[in-house]
Formats: C-alpha cells, sequence, structure tokens
C-alpha cells in the first residue's frame, strides 16, 4: 500500500483506473488509486471495510450536500464521489514534472457563461435586494467560464495538473482527480477544514488583491491592506467561520494572523482557526458545510439567496474534496479518539471537464459597499490563476519572471528583486498585525476552560432564528459561568421557555416587521412571553428589534446598512466598541432616554437604538459575540448582570 514504486503516470492514465494526484508541499506529488463508490450522506463515507478496518478515501464532496443540513440549493444530482485509496505513493515533484505531458489543449468557444455586465447587475441586486433587506451581510454568487475540449480527458487532466504545478503558486493543494466521466483539476488556496490528532484548523481568506501588471509591488499592496472594504470582507467571514468552530470545538476556537496568501495573479488576506474537538471528521464536515468564504453570511441564508440569484447548480463548486487518512496507532489519543484525520481543501480554482466540456465556476464576495465592476474584476483575476496556466487566456510574463528571480532561480545580474515574499516586507507586517488590535481580545487568546465565571450556577437557552452566532454566544456565555444550550426557534418549546434561568433570544436575518414570517412571528412569541413572565431575558440584534417593537419603538431600514460594521457606541453610560450586522434599526426621538419602563441608550443625533434595559430584561443591537466586539465579553457581562438581577432589587 503506501510506500512501494509510484507508478509512472502515463501508464496510469492508460489503465483506465480512478486516481487522484495531489500536491501538498512543494516538493511531493501523492499518487492516490483505488475504486469509486458514490454515497448518498456524508456518514455513509466508507471509512472501514468490511471487517471494520479503517481505510483511506478521499471524497469529492458536491455543494448539494448542504441539503444534509436542510439547507436549500439548486439540486444536479452530482454524486458523493469517493475514492477508497488502495495504493497511495509519493513521488518528486520534479520527477512528476518530468512524466506529466506539456502539452497546451486546445479550446472552443471559451467565455464565460454570464457576461460582465450582466453579473455587474446580479452585484447591483444582492446588494439592493439582499444585503439592503437584512438578508444577510456577504454573499458569493458564481459564474462560469466554460469552453469545448476534443482532447482526452484523462491527457488533459494531466496537462492541466502539469500546467498548474509550474505556473501557480501558493496553493494549499494542487490536484487532479480523475473519476468515470469526472475530471476535476484545480489549485486551491482555501483549506476549508483539517482534523488532526484531535485539534480543528478552519483557514477562512478573503480579501482579494488584483496583481497590477508586472507583478505585485508593496506599495500597491499596502494601499489594498488598509482598504476598510477588504478589511472587514475578511473580518466577516472570520466571524461565519468562528461560530462553525463554537459548534464544533469544545474550546471555541482561537484566531491567530492576519497572513497573505501570495498566488500568481492574487493576493488574498487569510487568518487561521483553531481548536480541540473529539468529534468523527464527518460530523465536523456535516457542522461546517460550507465555508463562508464561499457562499455567504449568515451560512443558512446564504444557501437561499444563492439559490435565488444563481441559475444553475454549482457541481462540485465551493464544496471540498476531503482526505481522510487513517490515524496511526502511535498517534496520541489514537484509542479513543477519532479513527481518521481529515484534510480538506475548498473546491475553488478549480477546473472541470466533462462529457468535452470545460467549466471554471469562480466567485466573488459581494459585500454593502461592493462595486460591481470591480468584483466583475475579481472574479477575472481569480479565473485567471487557473486559465492563464492552462494557457486559456495569456499569462503574465513579466510577473512570473519575476518572481522567479525573486526565489533566485534565474538571472543574478538582474536588477535588485523583490523581497521573496511581500509578506516579509516590515511595512506589510505591520499593516496586517495592525489589524488585530481593532479585535475582541476574548478570540484572539487562548480560551480556558469554560464554567467558572461570575454567573456559576445559573442556566440559560439560546433560541436560534438562523444566524449560528448563537454558537459564539453559547461559547461566551459559557465562559460566564452559565450552563448553556441552544434550541431552534421552530423547535423551542414555551415550557422551556418558562423554566430556562435565562433566555437569550438570538439574532436573525430577514426584516424584523415582515408579518407573514413564520420565525419572526414565533420570535415575537418567544420575546412576548418570556417578557410577561417577567423572568430573565437578553434580546440579541433582530430579537432587539422584536423587543423594541413590542415596546412601541418604531422600526426602519438603516440609510446604509450596517452588515459587517465595527462601531463605538455608548452603551448606559460606557463606550463600547462593537459590530454591528444589521439592515434595519429600532428608532427613538433623538434625545430621548426612556420608553415606558425601558431604559433606552440610543445614538443622541439619529435616535438608532443600541440597547434597552429594563425589569429583567436587556437588548443590544451589536452583536457583542462577534470578533469585531472588542468590548463584547465585558457589554455582555454587563447586560446579563442586568437581566439576572431580580425585579425589584
Ligand atoms: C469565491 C472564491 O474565492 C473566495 C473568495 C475570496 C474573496 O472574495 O475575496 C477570496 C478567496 C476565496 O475564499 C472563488 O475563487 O470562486
Ligand atoms: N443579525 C441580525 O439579527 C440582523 C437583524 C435584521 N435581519 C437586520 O438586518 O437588521
Amino acid at each position: 500500500m503506501t510506500g512501494t514504486a509510484p507508478p509512472s503516470l502515463r501508464e496510469l492514465a492508460a489503465s483506465g483506473r480512478p486516481f487522484a494526484l495531489i500536491a501538498r508541499d512543494d516538493a511531493t506529488v501523492e499518487v492516490l488509486m483505488g475504486d469509486v463508490v458514490d454515497v448518498e450522506l456524508l456518514g455513509d463515507i466508507p471509512l472501514a471495510d468490511a471487517s471494520g478496518t479503517p481505510r483511506e478515501v478521499l471524497a469529492l464532496v458536491p455543494f448539494r450536500q448542504v441539503r444534509e443540513r436542510g439547507f436549500e440549493c439548486h439540486d444536479d444530482a452530482a454524486p458523493l464521489r469517493c475514492l477508497v485509496v488502495a495504493e497511495h505513493t509519493r513521488m518528486p515533484r520534479t520527477e512528476a514534472l518530468a512524466q506529466l505531458p506539456a502539452e497546451q489543449i486546445p479550446l472552443t468557444g471559451a467565455g464565460f457563461d454570464i457576461p460582465d455586465d450582466d453579473y455587474a447587475d446580479v452585484v447591483r441586486r444582492v446588494i439592493a435586494d439582499e444585503i439592503g433587506r437584512g438578508e444577510g451581510a456577504n454573499f458569493v454568487i458564481r459564474r462560469d467560464f466554460t469552453a469545448g475540449v476534443a482532447s482526452d480527458p484523462v491527457f488533459a487532466a494531466l496537462a492541466w495538473f502539469r500546467a498548474l504545478l509550474e505556473h501557480e503558486r501558493g496553493a494549499y493543494w494542487t490536484f487532479a482527480i480523475v473519476t468515470p466521466g469526472h475530471v476535476a483539476v484545480g489549485a486551491s488556496p482555501e483549506a476549508h477544514v483539517s482534523a488532526k490528532g484531535g485539534f480543528v484548523t478552519m483557514n477562512p481568506i478573503s480579501g482579494t488583491f488584483r496583481h497590477p501588471a508586472g507583478g505585485a509591488t508593496a506599495e500597491a499592496l499596502s494601499e489594498f491592506l488598509t482598504s476598510t472594504k477588504e478589511t472587514e470582507e475578511l473580518f466577516m467571514v472570520v466571524d461565519e467561520e468562528l461560530k462553525m468552530m463554537s459548534a464544533v470545538c469544545s474550546d471555541g476556537g482561537r484566531i491567530t494572523g492576519p497572513h497573505l496568501k501570495e498566488m500568481s495573479r492574487l493576493t488574498h488576506t487569510e487568518y487561521v482557526l483553531r481548536g480541540r474537538s473529539r468529534l468523527d471528521p464527518r460530523e465536523i464536515l456535516r457542522d461546517t458545510m460550507f465555508a463562508p468564504t464561499v457562499t455567504g453570511s449568515p451560512m443558512q441564508n446564504a444557501c437561499t439567496v444563492i439559490t435565488r440569484h444563481e441559475r444553475t447548480p454549482r457541481g462540485y463548486y465551493s464544496g471540498v474534496a476531503a482526505l481522510f487518512t487513517p490515524r496511526a496507532d502511535t498517534d496520541p489519543g489514537a484509542a479513543d479518539g477519532p479513527s481518521h484525520d481529515l484534510d480538506a481543501p475548498i473546491l475553488i480554482r478549480t477546473a472541470y471537464l466533462v462529457d468535452g466540456r470545460l467549466r471554471v465556476p469562480v466567485g466573488a464576495t459581494l459585500v454593502r459597499h461592493s462595486d460591481p465592476h470591480g468584483e466583475v474584476s475579481e472574479t477575472h483575476g481569480k479565473a485567471a490563476g487557473v486559465l492563464g496556466a492552462i494557457g486559456a487566456v495569456p499569462r503574465d510574463r513579466a510577473a512570473e519572471l519575476a518572481a522567479l528571480r525573486a526565489e533566485g532561480a534565474i538571472d543574478e545580474d538582474a536588477p535588485a528583486p523583490e523581497p521573496r515574499r511581500l509578506a516579509d516586507d516590515p511595512a506589510i507586517a505591520e499593516l496586517l498585525r495592525s489589524r488585530n488590535a481593532r479585535l475582541a481580545p476574548f478570540w484572539l487568546n487562548p480560551q480556558d476552560a469554560a464554567g467558572h465565571g461570575p454567573f456559576e450556577g445559573r442556566d440559560a437557552i439560546v433560541v436560534d432564528a438562523e444566524d449560528r452566532f448563537t454558537t459564539m454566544l453559547a461559547h461566551q456565555l459559557r465562559h460566564l459561568g452559565l450552563d448553556v444550550r441552544i434550541v431552534h426557534w421552530s423547535e423551542v418549546a414555551d415550557e422551556e421557555l418558562d423554566e430556562a434561568g435565562l433566555v437569550v433570544s438570538g439574532p436573525g436575518p430577514g426584516d424584523p416587521r415582515d408579518p407573514s414570517n413564520p420565525r419572526m412571528k414565533r420570535m415575537r412569541e418567544v420575546v412576548a412571553r418570556r417578557r410577561a413572565s417577567g423572568r430573565p431575558l437578553l434580546a440579541v440584534c433582530l430579537s432587539h428589534q422584536v423587543l423594541a417593537d413590542s415596546l412601541g419603538i418604531e422600526l426602519a431600514p438603516l440609510d446604509r446598512p450596517h452588515q459587517g460594521l465595527q462601531r463605538t457606541v455608548d452603551v448606559f453610560g460606557e463606550p463600547a466598541s462593537i459590530g454591528f450586522y444589521n439592515t434595519f434599526t429600532a428608532r427613538v426621538r433623538p434625545g430621548a432616554t426612556a420608553v415606558g419602563d425601558a431604559e433606552v441608550s440610543a445614538d443622541p443625533e439619529s435616535g438608532d437604538v443600541h440597547a434597552l434595559r429594563g425589569p429583567g430584561f436587556a437588548s443590544v443591537q451589536g452583536h457583542l459575540e462577534s470578533i469585531l466586539s472588542r468590548d463584547g465579553m465585558r457589554t455582555l457581562e454587563r447586560l446579563v448582570e442586568h437581566a439576572l438581577t431580580p425585579v425589584g432589587a
């Protein structure tokens, strides 16, 4: 099995057997061969043989798998395809390059399925009709570059794999996966999730700097790094992935970074999130399907928004390639932990070849201040890495030469090279580092065991209104000592609402005034029931709006959505730096400080309400659990303390 001599790649291609080639480091190409089985659910991925012995599996997980989580999508029936690995060998990259064909594969009728102007219109519509109506903060809508390919698909796979090895850089995985009737070849920059030795790592990448002709310069990169849009875009996806980390990790997760991901045509910004988990890797994959960097946030509603704005199914785009590798008996915790490690890059920057048709899907993260033409260019820039390598669009030769020179690969007499990596430039490193000064220390630091905070001995339920910020809220509340359970809005029973020591009514997408939405209706009932009982209630964002409405305070759309915005606002006499994800606001007469029995913290000029408190209740418009909330923990503690104070005390 592992360790035998690798087969000749040409022989492998001619054998007709399914195979995968993977380059995960600079020096090696891994060769995986085996049989293919298609399965229905992640839980069906055959990680053990008939006798129960663990085995290695490489799974291609299509986007339609989100239906397992009950989320919407255009369903193309793309199979959850598993290569059950019989042989796994390694060869030096130089050896692979020598064996792989260098031919350019001819393409016919190449171009994007959605013209540039139409894509720009999609961007405008998503900003106005989705972000502008409170459906969420960021959404990734894709378009496909397509072409006809007459060549033998396996030969094309080998030629494209070679081209990517040679011309793309900075990839997390460069790969070719060849299964019956289906070829996928890509250079993905982004690890979605990995689980190794009980540690889970996620790697959100967002923010895209398109290199000027001739290659990136420190000056142009500095300008990109100081862009508010690009900075906030990355923070938003970190928040969304922290929700996932908080769901699968006992210690919630901790962020490190930001770092740069330098590729041939683009440089991205990224963070790394890390936490501990004892879950089966298939469960980890299910709970993290799929990355907000390729869908949006909140993730569930992003699936609905994608279904509204993309006309065709995604296939494997934004899904993952998931390699499940049995843990060695010698690995720490192997005896009682999960049987496999997981490594799963996101399927982006990937070319698919099916029935003579090449498809390279690509998307951009659309946010409230997206420029439609900027996003069009971003999709071109992202596609250009793959398309340039395979010869579908011209390569930037000047930039390639500069990169080679910088690596010392050619021409010692050339003028002084750019620094080898822009990340090594001290000014760039400082710009990156300075971003963290804005973020919540809670998520930047290791989080010690929960359970000994000021509210130890008290219990809470957190009602989820389809924004998984509730997992982060629950994690923070546990650190404040509470015993916490999350309950979905459609499942929470009246008795649970009556019995809980504290009810935290959560955030969610949509218009809080919408009378026809059953979710809004139930959230109104949750807030009203708890208020009527006088027992402790904390209402967050959407639920804060619902509470304000019940007090007779007007709800209105903001002129400009605050989706993914950090602001310092007054919360009952203390300034607090808080992250906001709202399109609507509760609004009082400017200067008002009370409504009925509720004390109001509002902007003195606009009257926009930041927080409310009264007998047994408190509410907040911002997201105290967000990484954008530098003062999140402190403010959460103050508001919970207020809500838990016995009425009349
Ligand atoms: C959506 C894609 O890429 C993702 C989106 C990014 C962005 O919008 O800045 C950056 C990296 C990827 O996480 C894609 O390549 O199709
Ligand atoms: N995150 C939230 O709860 C947002 C509430 C509401 N959907 C708004 O956009 O204002």
